[in-house]
């Protein structure tokens, strides 16, 4: 399968801390990817890093056989991150619209976008008026306008009730089917499973890299949840012997 995203030896400081040290991973095309890991342990910034907005120290991150952030993929690849990025004082159709119009694309394909992620009843609402899971709706409607073709979504189901969330994993799938490689920072294990494949991350360090079921059979347990905590405490007891 084509890599549509390779991480070689990728060192990230933040602060006084390295944050990711040494790590490599590669992200195979038109897959759903789940990147899992506990809070704090550098999910979020190896997003940063393949969307090119992250200082690195050293190593190198490729999307679409091009160096991360350099401009042939400014319009190739698609972030939502954790903080609305949404204009609280336009409506949702007027911020896909805005963001549409960036990408040189007309209104349908912004209603489109807003449609995708159940926002079509309040596409004439005031972002500043949404609840905080429908303004990230929109924030994810604005990501996905241009139809990129990588996707990377930090947490994008928080705050959703379940019936949107299903919804939305049935959007990420869909992408994947037509060949958008999407990878999906995720704390929910019921998501976990809908991923083709997973990358476990623990202290800015890759525990496992497989598929869901791969993962649970390494673990012996049918038990996502309980798999990753066999895999950190094995992880654990590895790092003190
Ligand atoms: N701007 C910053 N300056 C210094 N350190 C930071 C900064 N942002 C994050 N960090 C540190 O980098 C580490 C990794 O953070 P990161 O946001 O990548 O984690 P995460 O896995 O995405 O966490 P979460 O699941 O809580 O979103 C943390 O220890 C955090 O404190």
């Amino acid at each position: 399968m084509e890599t549509a995203i390779e991480v070689r030896d990728l060192v990230v400081q933040r602060g006084a801390r390295t944050v990711l040290d040494g790590f490599s991973c590669a992200i195979p095309r038109g897959t759903v990817t789940g990147l899992l890991g506990p809070s704090g342990s550098g999910k979020t910034t190896l997003m940063r890093a393949i969307v090119g907005v992250q200082i690195i120290a050293s190593g190198t991150v490729t999307v679409l056989g091009h160096p991360a952030g350099s401009t042939p993929l400014r319009s190739r690849i698609g972030y939502l991150t954790q903080a609305p990025s949404v204009y609280a004082d336009l409506t949702v159709a007027e911020n896909a619209r805005y963001f549409a119009s960036l990408y040189r694309l007309d209104a349908a394909a912004a209603d489109a976008a807003v449609d995708a992620v159940g926002l079509t009843a309040a596409r004439g609402q005031l972002v500043a008026n949404l609840s905080g899971g429908q303004r990230s709706r929109a924030s994810l409607a604005c990501a996905i306008v241009s139809r990129p073709e990588v996707l990377i979504l930090d947490e994008p189901t928080v705050g959703q009730d379940p019936v949107l969330r299903d919804e939305l994993w049935d959007h990420f799938r869909r992408l994947a089917a037509d060949g958008t490689t999407v990878l999906v920072s995720s704390h929910v294990m019921d998501e976990a499973n809908r991923c083709d494949r997973l990358l476990l991350i623990r202290g800015g360090a890759l525990i496992a890299d497989d598929t869901p079921a791969a993962v649970k059979r390494a673990a012996g347990t049918d038990d996502l949840d309980q798999a990753f905590l066999t895999l950190i405490r094995r992880q654990e007891e590895v790092a003190t012997a």
